[in-house]
């Protein structure tokens, strides 16, 4: 009997879904450690060790490889279930309506500016709460994007480019998910110069990545490099893949710094430490917006001048190495920075131009991208008032925000309707390793009274880090902290909601009423941290949610969506959420902000660009031609950089014929035992690329054979 009840004791389980720690603990006391005095804990004992591993799978996902996440967190849960991504059936306004007593102000002006009632149209409900639906899930690579994918998982150093609608962004999703998905996964960390550009990669922006801010470049160098904190240590030894996107607005400068802040940390002289580093972006698009401001060796700023119109940049420190060294404006470019030349890139181009479909369209956007000329007929089919489908209008795509906020704020107060408003909830939580004890500091000396001293210190660490990570949620999402709407006013959708009924990131449309919140999210398809998201946002906007009439398609609800993004190295890891209704008001966006949108009506004003690339980023957003409209009476063509074209010109680019390459299930089996071996980095030799002889370059084969032999 004794003997019984032990077995049974012993069998027990408990699962903590809040807790400093969260998972499967075998003891009362390991539990207890987890949830005592710990605010909104959540915990369970379960009969069996089997019962509680079931419900603890059931509660959790791990957020892998999705594409809000390119962190391989295995070690990290949260508490988050995935959202489904069928779509619901199309459905009657009457079917959303509640009653009486539940009617928002919004509801009260359920309307459309034609008159008509909304009981008069179909309305089609968004996906609830989607999460980051995988618009490339219905997606097939071309051969050459799967060659790009291929080169990676050979863990070749890379720069993929091409025309904007190119499809570099599927390829890099893709290449990130295969890098993941091993069974030995590649720890890969995406980096963008802008916020903007890393959420959907579930990447950082690369000050946050190195540690730094504006400021820390006014220190000299070896002060900037000494000065490297445990996180960063931790996350630049830890990676394996190095991802940058947009490296189009990495300044050469900053490159070269972040080269040495690895060759540092890894006490290693090859380029990146030998790490793997993927670039990615097209130098025909926006380039840095912040030139050679400091000294890269004494962090004084740098002398400017104006000589014979070009701008040159020069430290003009006594005793600093780099006094006398001339920087010009075409020096700017990240490719210009020595260590690109080190890295020995595959430098690969995808030719194919998926957005727009229409070859004539795709030959004029090729001719602005290259700085050719455009003819008079060119020009007069871009300047050609188009004719746009009722409740459109074509986004005015400007290269100040300033100008934006001015046009849209000018626009919506033109319209006599009621403002409406949504303020974002964003949520910032720290996530608990799996198991605590495998980042817990002496954790086979500590006792009970040092782990608890510890835990004190360590609770008033995470505090501080999370009101720092609050005010930073702006910058890693899209949606605004703030949004405002009337009916009438017109809107871009900004995520990706239901890519099967065209509501993509980009689809323009104008709002038509308002739909009050009747629905509550299902707890079984929701996390927690969503749910209660929802429950604040509800509390604190009356107003329901806006029903959007795109241009494709019926009317629809738009519900406000949680997005997530992960900061932090693996042993100190955040989430930081927004709950906001995804659309922003679209008379006028920014070309920033529009960069890897894709746009059916936008209008460009030639008076408004300033600056190489921005005319193509502008006019490269739209699918047809149809739907383009170039205004500002000026037919001057912003140069594209000499030193870029020189660039393009010049480089052996890696020619992407699958059939020359002996990859399939041989080389994934190579990469197999390439990464066993290689322990994570980039140690594949690499060979020196005649620009002369671009035959030389390819076949590359990578058996298995030359590779025993190689060692
Ligand atoms: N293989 C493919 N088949 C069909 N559509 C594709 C394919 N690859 C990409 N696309 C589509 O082409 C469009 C542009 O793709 P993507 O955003 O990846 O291009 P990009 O090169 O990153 O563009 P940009 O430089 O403008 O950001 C998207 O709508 C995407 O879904």
């Amino acid at each position: 009997m004794g003997k019984h009840t032990r077995a049974k004791s012993s069998s027990r389980a408990y699962v903590v879904f809040v807790g400093r720690s969260t998972g499967v603990f075998s003891t009362w006391a390991e539990c207890h450690e987890q949830v005592h005095k710990f605010s909104k804990n959540d915990y369970r004992k379960y009969a069996t060790r089997e019962s509680a591993e079931e419900a603890w799978r059931q509660s959790t996902v791990y957020l892998k490889t999705n594409a809000s996440c390119a962190d391989p967190i295995k070690e990290t849960q949260i508490l988050l279930k995935p959202s489904p991504t069928n779509k619901r059936p199309f459905r009657n306004v009457a079917d959303f309506t509640g009653s009486e007593d539940g009617e928002t102000p919004a509801e009260k002006i359920c309307r459309t500016d034609s008159g008509r009632h909304l009981n008069d149209l179909i309305l089609l409900e968004t996906p609830p709460g989607p999460k980051q639906t995988p618009v490339e899930s219905c997606i097939i690579l071309t051969p050459a994007q799967q060659s790009v994918v291929n080169l990676a998982n050979e863990r070749h150093n890379m720069f993929l480019t091409g025309a904007a609608g190119s499809g570099k962004t599927v390829t890099l999703k893709e290449i990130i998910k295969c890098l993941q998905d091993k069974p030995n996964p590649i720890d890969v960390s995406v980096v963008a110069p802008t916020g903007i550009a890393a959420l959907p990669l579930g990447g950082k922006t690369t000050y946050s990545f190195a540690g730094w801010s504006p400021d820390s470049f006014k220190q000299p160098l070896e002060a900037l490099l000494s000065k490297v904190t445990g996180n960063t240590k931790k996350r630049i030894k830890k990676v394996a893949c190095l991802i940058v996107e947009e490296v189009s607005m990495v300044e050469n400068q900053f490159l070269e710094r972040l080269n040495m802040l690895f060759q540092h940390v890894l006490e290693n002289d090859r380029p990146f430490g030998g790490k793997q580093v993927i670039f990615v972006g097209d130098f025909h698009q926006l380039p840095p917006v912040k030139l050679f401001e400091r000294c890269l060796i004494c962090g004084e700023p740098m002398n400017t001048s104006l000589v014979v119109f070009v701008r040159q940049y020069k430290c003009q420190t006594p005793d600093c190495a780099s006094k006398g060294v001339i920087f010009k404006n075409g020096d700017k470019w990240a490719f210009k920075a020595p260590v690109w030349d080190q890295l020995n890139l595959r430098h690969v181009k995808l030719e194919q131009i998926h957005r727009q479909k229409d070859g004539r369209f795709q030959t004029l956007l090729n001719k602005i991208r290259n700085g050719a000329e455009l003819t008079q007929y060119e020009w007069e089919d871009l300047e050609r008032k188009k004719t746009l489908p009722p409740h459109i209008f074509a986004i005015r795509l400007m290269s100040r925000k300033i100008q934006v906020d001015r046009f849209n704020d000018n626009e919506l107060s033109k319209i006599q309707n009621t403002t409406m408003s949504w303020k974002a909830i964003d949520t910032v939580i720290k996530l608990h390793p799996r198991n605590k004890y495998d980042y817990f500091p002496y954790k086979d000396i500590m006792n009970e009274e040092t782990r608890q001293q510890y835990w004190r210190i360590e609770n008033i660490r995470i505090e501080e880090k999370i009101n720092e990570y609050k005010r930073l949620v702006g910058d890693y999402h899209r949606s605004s902290s703030e949004l405002y709407l009337k009916v009438g006013a017109k809107v871009v959708l900004l995520h990706n909601l239901d890519p099967s009924s065209g509501l993509v990131n980009g689809s323009q449309g104008e709002v038509v009423g308002f739909k009050g919140f009747q629905d509550a999210l299902d707890v079984k398809k929701h996390g927690r941290i969503e749910i209660e998201a929802f429950e604040r946002f509800r509390k604190s906007n009356h107003f329901g949610r806006p029903i959007v009439h795109f241009a494709r398609g019926n009317p629809v609800v738009i519900k406000q969506i949680t997005l997530d993004s992960l900061q932090g190295p693996a042993d100190d890891r955040y989430l930081l959420s927004r709950t906001q209704i995804p659309l922003a008001l679209a008379w006028a966006l920014s070309i920033h902000k529009s960069q890897g949108m894709t746009l059916d009506y936008a209008e460009v004003s030639s008076k408004d660009i300033f600056e190489s690339g921005q005319l193509y980023v502008g006019l490269s957003r739209v699918t047809r031609l149809e739907g383009l409209t170039v205004t500002g009476f000026s037919r001057k063509q912003t140069e594209m950089d000499p030193e870029v074209l020189r660039f393009y010109r010049c480089t052996p680019w890696i020619k992407l014929d699958p059939s020359s390459y002996s990859y399939g299930v041989r080389g994934i089996q190579n990469f197999v035992n390439l990464t066993l071996r290689s322990s994570g980095d980039a140690q594949f030799p690499h060979r020196t690329l005649s620009p002369s002889d671009p035959s030389e370059i390819i076949p590359e084969t990578h058996s298995e054979d030359e590779y025993n032999k190689q060692q």
